[in-house]
């Protein structure tokens, strides 16, 4: 692909992955070129701060490449031994539910790299988001060498057994590459009903920062993730 036509629709993506490597070779490969393919594409990196794992790699990849990179740590994550040094631009948030709200308002697309109970409670929850209308953002899976096998088999599992309605099977955008995965993100529109509207999700997020705001507590940015 020419340089000229790699730009993306996405002006930052927020990556999910392992704080581990992983035993194989494939899953630090498969990091590099993901960071790699956002470089080559002008898209900032949004991810879980630190430099352990796969986050370590693909952070450093995308910062090196000359693109934005915002982690988004919690306090107790910040301890040097736990999550290493960090590249880039860092926030430190409170907990979890906060980190997970930040990253998910920053970022225009999800992408799941291999990675354990961390990532792949990431990446559930963000689908779950997208089912239930309060986002509409592309859900990618890097399926590296089959790693996501058994969980994409699941879904297919829940959709058979009439738990995932099939147009909410397709939130989940796969793919055993980051090129292809990302020209299939970028193609992909939601199909899916939402349990309620996009509109309803901002305004209950608005009422909240509105009451937190009447009773004087600090509203820390705008939670509508469009
Ligand atoms: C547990 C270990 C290191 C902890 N350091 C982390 N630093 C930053 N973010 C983390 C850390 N551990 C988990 N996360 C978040 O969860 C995802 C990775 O979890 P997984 O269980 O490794 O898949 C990642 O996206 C972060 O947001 C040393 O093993």
């Amino acid at each position: 692909m020419e340089e000229s036509n790699a730009r993306s629709k996405f002006k930052r993506i927020c990556v999910f992955c392992g704080s581990n490597s992983g035993r194989r070779k494939v899953f630090s490969d498969a990091a590099l070129e993901l960071g790699n393919e956002l470089v080559k594409r002008k898209i900032d990196l949004v991810y879980g701060g630190g430099s352990v794992g796969l986050m370590g790699l693909i952070s450093q990849t995308v910062y090196d490449g000359g693109c934005h990179v915002l982690g988004v740590i919690p306090k107790a994550l910040m301890p040097l031994e736990i999550s290493g040094p960090t590249v880039g631009e860092v926030r430190t948030v409170t907990d979890m539910h906060e980190r997970k709200a930040s990253m998910a308002q920053e970022a225009d697309a999800f992408i799941a790299l291999p990675g354990g109970y961390g990532t792949m409670e990431e990446l559930l929850e963000i689908i779950t988001w997208a089912q239930l209308g309060i986002h509409m953002k592309p859900v990618g899976l890097l399926n590296v060498d089959g790693y996501y096998n058994s969980l994409l088999a699941l879904f297919d599992n829940g959709v058979e057994e009439g738990f995932i309605k099939p147009c909410a099977r397709h939130i989940v955008v796969s793919a055993p590459t980051a090129e292809e995965l990302v020209v299939k993100m970028e193609q992909y529109t939601p199909s899916h009903e939402h349990v309620a509207s996009h509109e309803s999700w901002q305004m209950e997020q608005l009422d909240n920062s509105q009451a937190k705001k009447t009773q004087g507590e600090a509203v820390i940015g705008d939670r509508s993730f469009t």
